[in-house]
């Protein structure tokens, strides 16, 4: 009896060890359960993580070689600034993963910022279709490319629709100068309304990006200094500069309600839109021997963007996942006769001004503010006019030379 109790009483002595132990082996067993839940999760985050890379991994044979990186660079005195581009495309992109190859249409392509587009994404590895009507553009500026496989030219008016498999859309096509675009007013207003109607119509067909080139006139006569993105612009409905200014604004409207309409129907479609202060420099009077323009009493200020920033802008822009507006300019704010007398002293100290009545509502100044884009791109341009201005001038007097 007295065993019995002593076991008894050992039992119960022992009973809290055996409880613990049963305790942790359930602890033990439930956290391998659990690990082994963690296991599986693990290994479905590696392998669905593999397949999702995969494709870009891959080489492509479009891709991005050292050899084009070098074309990309060589290009550089031309256009410039291109080896930001390189250090923006790489900037988004994880080591060792190449670009895909994709596949753009440049509206607009052979005019002035369209043909150093059209260099720049072929450049990068890119399959181009140009589509353009020859208005104010030269086939010219990309005959380079033209026995390029991943190059293609369309003589086409954008105020007509267009069929075509994409994955982005630049759309620059419109008449840009004054002199151009008031020369036929009701044309000029068409295609910015039907031109951007039936190129949003595609990128929403196809689930294509889009960016829009809009233009510092959307501000009109600001009475804002410098210009924000959200600043709404001065501008009159009703005058001769309006089937551009209106034309561009309507353009942007069009775009952002497709934007937002898209959100819900077409989700892949990402719609950019973008603003911007144009450089065309240098005067190609001078380089004519004419004397140069100046309107008015040639205070007006303007600000002068060197046309490889804008194209690094561009292409950073439609890379990015950010909707616009985005002011890309360069900050850099000039009197026109001060433009004069860079000209002089960079291209040609004989030059002349001539002074000439100004047009109705020229801007009293612009000067955009780009916090917007420096924050959320990183892009800021790097050119400024004294370091553009030279460089301009091999592109321009081959242009020149080409006229004749
Ligand atoms: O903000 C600006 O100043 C302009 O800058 C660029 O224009 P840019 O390259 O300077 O001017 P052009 O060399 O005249 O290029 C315009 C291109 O559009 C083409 N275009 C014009 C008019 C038209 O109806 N369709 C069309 O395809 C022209 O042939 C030309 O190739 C952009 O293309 C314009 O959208 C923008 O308004």
């Amino acid at each position: 009896m007295k065993q019995l109790n002593r076991q008894s009483s050992l039992s119960k002595q022992h009973r809290p060890h055996h409880h613990r132990l049963s305790l942790s082996r359930s602890l033990a067993s439930c956290l391998l359960r659990e690990q082994r839940l963690l296991f599986v999760l693990l290994g479905f985050l590696l392998a669905s993580s593999f397949f999702l890379l995969y494709p870009s991994l891959t080489p492509h044979p479009n891709t991005l070689s050292s050899s084009a990186r070098d074309t990309i660079a060589a290009r550089i005195p031309r256009g410039g600034g291109a080896s930001s581009v390189v250090s923006a495309a790489a900037r988004r992109l994880p080591v060792g993963v190449r670009k895909p190859s994709l596949r753009v249409v440049v509206t607009g392509g052979v005019g002035f910022v369209g043909s150093h587009l059209v260099d720049q994404l072929l450049a990068g590895g890119d399959s181009v279709i140009v589509v353009d009507n020859f208005f104010t553009g030269r086939k010219e500026n990309v005959a380079h490319h033209l026995s390029n496989p991943r190059f293609e030219l369309i003589r086409h008016d954008v105020v007509e629709p267009i069929l075509l498999e994409v994955d982005q859309i630049y759309h620059l096509a419109c008449p840009a100068s004054p002199v151009h675009y008031k020369f036929n007013p009701i044309k000029t207003i068409k295609t910015n309304v039907m031109g951007t109607l039936n190129m949003l119509g595609l990128a929403k067909r196809v689930g294509a990006r889009f960016l829009l080139t809009s233009t510092s006139e959307v501000y009109g006569d600001p009475l804002e200094h410098p210009q924000k993105e959200s600043y709404w612009g001065h501008v009159n409905p009703i005058g001769v500069r309006s089937c551009y200014d209106e034309g561009k604004r309507t353009a942007e409207t069009l775009t952002m309600d497709y934007h937002r309409g898209a959100g819900v129907e077409e989700k892949r479609s990402i719609i950019k839109v973008q603003h911007y202060v144009l450089l065309k420099m240098p005067h190609l009077q001078t380089l004519r021997k004419q004397p140069m323009t100046v309107y008015g009493d040639g205070k007006q200020t303007r600000s002068f963007q060197y046309v490889s920033d804008l194209v690094d802008g561009l292409v950073t822009l439609m890379e990015s996942e950010h909707i616009g507006p985005f002011n890309l300019g360069n900050p850099g704010e000039f009197t026109m006769l001060e433009l004069a007398q860079v000209v002089k002293e960079t291209i040609d100290p004989s030059a002349r001004v001539e002074f000439k009545p100004n047009t109705a509502d020229d801007p009293h100044m612009r000067k955009p503010d780009i916090s917007k884009a420096k924050s959320l791109l990183h892009w800021e341009p790097k050119i400024s006019l004294k370091q553009g201005l030279p460089r301009m001038v091999s592109d321009f007097q081959k242009r020149i030379m080409d006229e004749k």
